[in-house]
């Protein structure tokens, strides 16, 4: 039996090894920092904020069978996440993510996801051998859904009827892969949680400002959008209206998972009821929180 879960986390759960450094960088930089390494990758960045919200995410991805995944896996149970719903794979290996950030913001960064893409549809047998669904009974609640799966299988969820119920909610993993997201828009099911740069690329264009990209989305066919734009104002739009609001202004100390955590924030302040604009003020309001917090918390 799986233990209760009350939203979907589906997509990368991987080790982020982030090294931070006081100086202001560039390429060929050799500099005295800090190395972390932290459980990350999208799903997992969400998961883990939806965890400190009070919800309890089942997570749906490929870890491992060794000894860096059985970590992994102990690092989400202590978070009180519902792990059974895991592939578990003998001979992939669990992927990890890579960073560098410097004074001057991140340098650079490398996703080694390429055993989540391997598992490919593997990673979603719960949602149709009774686990958490059948085909007779498809998931009707939450799922928060990253880009990191390949085109293909975002492709399929974008029409599949295993999610044709489910109140679903899509980020692209980073810019590189925002036109992963591209079904969706064309499906018109969902909301997209994007960033400034990713709405442009999802659009073939770039945007000034967020209102602009989130009502060119709804005009491309997405059901609903959330745009963020770091300091500056972010919008949410539906077929109805477009709806802006403004960040508080703090000091950034961390960068790495701003709009995971923005995303999640929104989530969960809509499954305690809030309505659109309150939503949207709580996520600015803990993303702000969290991009001036301490970068290694
Ligand atoms: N400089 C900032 N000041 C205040 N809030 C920020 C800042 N940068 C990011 N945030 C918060 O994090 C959210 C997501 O940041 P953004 O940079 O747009 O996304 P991503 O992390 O996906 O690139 C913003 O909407 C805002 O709430
Ligand atoms: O292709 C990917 N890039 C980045 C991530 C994850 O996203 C976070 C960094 O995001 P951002 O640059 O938006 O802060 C990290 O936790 C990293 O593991 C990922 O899953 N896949």
């Amino acid at each position: 039996m799986t233990k209760p879960s009350d939203i979907l986390c589906i997509g990368s759960v991987l080790w982020d090894v982030i090294g931070r450094a006081p100086a202001v960088m560039r390429q060929g930089s050799d500099v005295p920092g800090r190395i972390t390494r932290l459980p990350g990758g999208v799903a997992m960045n969400i998961a883990m904020t939806l965890a400190r919200f009070g919800m309890t995410p089942a997570l749906l991805t490929a870890i491992g069978r060794d000894a860096e995944g059985d970590e992994l896996v102990a690092a989400c149970e202590a978070r009180g996440m519902v792990t059974s719903t895991i592939y578990r794979s003998d001979d992939l290996p669990t992927d990890r993510y890579m960073a560098v950030e410097g004074a001057n913001g991140l340098i650079a960064a490398i996703a080694d996801a390429h055993s989540l893409e391997a598992a490919g549809e593997k990673i979603l047998k719960p949602l149709h051998n009774g686990d958490l669904a059948d085909g007779a009974n498809p998931y009707g609640g939450l799922i928060a859904l990253d880009g990191n799966l390949t085109l293909d299988l975002l492709s399929k969820l974008a029409t599949s009827p295993l999610t044709e119920q489910a109140d679903l909610r899509v980020a692209p993993a980073s810019p590189g892969k925002a036109e992963r997201l591209s079904p969706f828009i064309k499906s018109g099911r969902g909301t997209l949680y994007v960033n400034l740069e990713e709405a442009g690329l999802l659009c073939q264009t770039s945007f000034e400002d967020a209102a602009t990209a989130a009502a060119a989305l709804l005009q491309r066919g997405a059901a609903r959008v959330l745009v963020t734009n770091g300091g500056e104002d972010a919008a949410e739009g539906t077929a109805s209206n477009v709806i802006c609001a403004t960040p508080p202004q703090v000091l950034v100390t961390r960068i790495t998972g701003a709009g995971d955590t923005f995303m999640a924030a929104h989530i969960a302040a809509e499954a305690r009821g809030a309505g659109r604009a309150d939503a949207l003020e709580q996520a600015l309001k803990a993303a702000a929180i969290y991009v001036s917090g301490d970068p290694d918390t």
